[in-house]
């Protein structure tokens, strides 16, 4: 068993409205990512998946407030860390793909301008050098013609296009430990959504990155992923190898997902 990079532990949180009242909308939530693995966060939508997830990056809405617990990586808890400590985990050590990448990128700059200017913050050197990691990582992550792709601005991209040039850029570019993933596929269609998941699978394994893959198609997380986290209404209700939660849920609710998911019957 390879150890734990990441661990959630009892971590609960609430929206602060402007009167002052908490409402709660994590509860106790408690899961592990083991290095080297990639773990699917999967519940439908509103039960917490992307708070938590942001929750890990420190990039929470100003109104979401922890109310109790911790997340550890590498030892420490990143939600005890400053501004200065975060900013230097953010993207170096955790880098996240968002949903939709042609909204997360600069529309006034090149897609190729984009990564090279992030090569340099992370790791400095010249612009042509940090240019050509740029196109380089394109064609990584198969972008026909990636020098001129790479002189292309976001609304130049088609969805597919985008989201591949942002995994460029979260997993090659930043190089990160621990890559999350929230809903990377959604909005895409579905041959192209397989290509992008292949895609992820390819480069986790062969850059021995940690990945957490945050979505509610079930199809994609029988195929890609080493273990399940399962979320409802702010709680985690189950965890376990993908194998066991396919074969074997022991939560009523996984039972449900899945055969909402058609790939068991209820
Ligand atoms: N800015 C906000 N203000 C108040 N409540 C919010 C805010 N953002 C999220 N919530 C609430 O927090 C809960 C968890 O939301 P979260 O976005 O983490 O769910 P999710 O599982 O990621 O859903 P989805 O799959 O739709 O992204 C939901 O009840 C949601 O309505």
């Amino acid at each position: 068993m390879s150890d734990v990079l990441l661990s959630v532990e009892n971590f609960s949180g609430a929206f602060r409205a402007a009167d002052g009242r908490l409402t709660p909308v994590l509860h106790d939530v408690n899961f592990a990512l083991r290095t080297g693995a990639i773990t699917a966060v999967v519940g439908e939508t509103g039960s917490g998946k992307s708070l938590t997830a942001l929750s890990i990056l420190g990039i929470q809405p100003a109104t979401f407030v922890r109310t109790s617990g911790r997340i550890l990586f590498e030892g420490r808890d990143l939600l005890t860390l400053g501004a200065t400590a975060l900013r230097a985990i953010r993207g170096r050590r955790i880098s996240m793909v968002f949903q939709d990448a042609r909204a997360a990128m600069n529309p006034v700059f090149t897609v190729g301008q984009q990564l090279a200017e992030v090569f340099r913050l992370q790791h400095g050197g010249s612009r042509d050098a940090a240019m050509a990691k740029a196109i380089d990582a394109l064609r990584r992550v198969s972008i026909p013609e990636p020098e001129r792709r790479a002189r292309q601005y976001p609304h130049e991209f088609s969805g597919g296009m985008a989201q591949r040039a942002m995994i460029a850029m979260a997993a090659l570019i930043c190089r990160p430990t621990l890559l999350i993933l929230d809903e990377p596929t959604t909005g895409l269609d579905v041959t192209i959504q397989s290509e992008i998941m292949e895609l992820i699978v390819e480069l986790g394994r062969s850059a021995g990155l940690t990945a957490c893959l945050i979505t509610h198609d079930l199809g994609v997380v029988a195929e890609t992923c080493d273990a399940v986290v399962v979320m409802n209404a702010g709680r985690v209700v189950e965890t376990g190898t993908a194998e066991a939660i396919f074969t074997a849920p022991q939560h009523a609710y996984t039972r449900k997902l899945l055969a909402a998911s058609l790939l068991v019957p209820a």
